[in-house]
């Protein structure tokens, strides 16, 4: 796993995200109008040639494979292509993620790029943002947790528009924290997941033993 460190302050991450976090949104907003314009084929091809160009002009200083989640000293992460929150993913849902100690939550408004049965959400978009959220809630003590298992049931249709979720920590045993999240529309929960998080090796157990960070367990290997 990619765990690069790159020494920048606070300043400089807002100052990068206020440039990226509007083209972010800039995309998002020409994939949903890919999706429901109802121009003629005229305007769709004249349309497919200025996006090339734009794509060509983003090429031409660009970084190889995936963005990877770099770190700062201190540990703030910058995961920028991150599929779930990523702050340069466009495909990524619009998520805003609260948290404090064993929760996380967020409310968002899905449109017609996340949808699965018709006019509701994707349920591989609900397992995606729910695996997030039980991560965020899984990690909120400083203990980065990745996901073991991920059980999924979905309650019923979820309709696009605004929903909100919330993932809560229900027990930790060990390297294994426990969570509980559930994805909810106005009348209520749509879908719930039960997620067994582990900490990986070579991180510090909470009250207990303090591992390297991978980072600097990789300099050591
Ligand atoms: C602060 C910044 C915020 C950061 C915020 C971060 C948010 C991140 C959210 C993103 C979430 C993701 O998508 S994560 C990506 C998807 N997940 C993955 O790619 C994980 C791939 N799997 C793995 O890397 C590994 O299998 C691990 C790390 C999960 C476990 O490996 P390990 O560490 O060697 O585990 P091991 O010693 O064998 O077992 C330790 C204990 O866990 C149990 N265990 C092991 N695997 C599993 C499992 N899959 N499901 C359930 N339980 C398991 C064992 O029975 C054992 O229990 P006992 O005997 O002790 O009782």
């Amino acid at each position: 796993m990619d765990f690069r460190i790159e020494d920048i302050s606070p300043e400089e991450i807002s100052r990068r995200l206020s440039v990226v976090e509007p083209l972010t949104e800039s995309v998002r907003r020409l994939i949903d109008a890919v999706i429901r314009t109802e121009v003629d084929d005229a305007e769709l091809i004249a349309a497919t040639e200025r996006i090339d160009q734009v794509v060509q002009t983003l090429r031409s200083r660009q970084r190889d494979g995936s963005f990877g989640t770099p770190y700062t000293p201190t540990f703030i992460g910058m995961p920028w292509g991150n599929a779930a929150v990523g702050a340069r993913n466009a495909i990524a849902p619009p998520l805003q993620i609260r948290t404090e100690s064993g929760v996380a939550e967020c409310e968002m408004v899905l449109g017609a790029a996340y949808e699965g049965p018709g006019g509701c959400v994707h349920g591989g978009v609900a397992a995606l943002m729910l695996d997030q959220l039980v991560g965020e809630a899984a990690s909120t003590d400083g203990l980065p947790s990745f996901t073991g298992t991920l059980t999924v049931r979905y309650l019923r249709p979820t309709r696009l528009g605004a929903l909100s979720a919330r993932a809560e920590v229900t027990g930790r045993e060990g390297r294994k924290t426990f969570v509980h999240a559930t994805l909810s529309d106005d009348d209520g929960v749509t879908v719930e997941a039960d997620a067994i998080m582990i900490a990986p090796k070579g991180f510090a157990l909470p009250g207990g033993e303090v591992l390297p960070h991978p980072a600097t367990a990789q300099e050591e290997n």
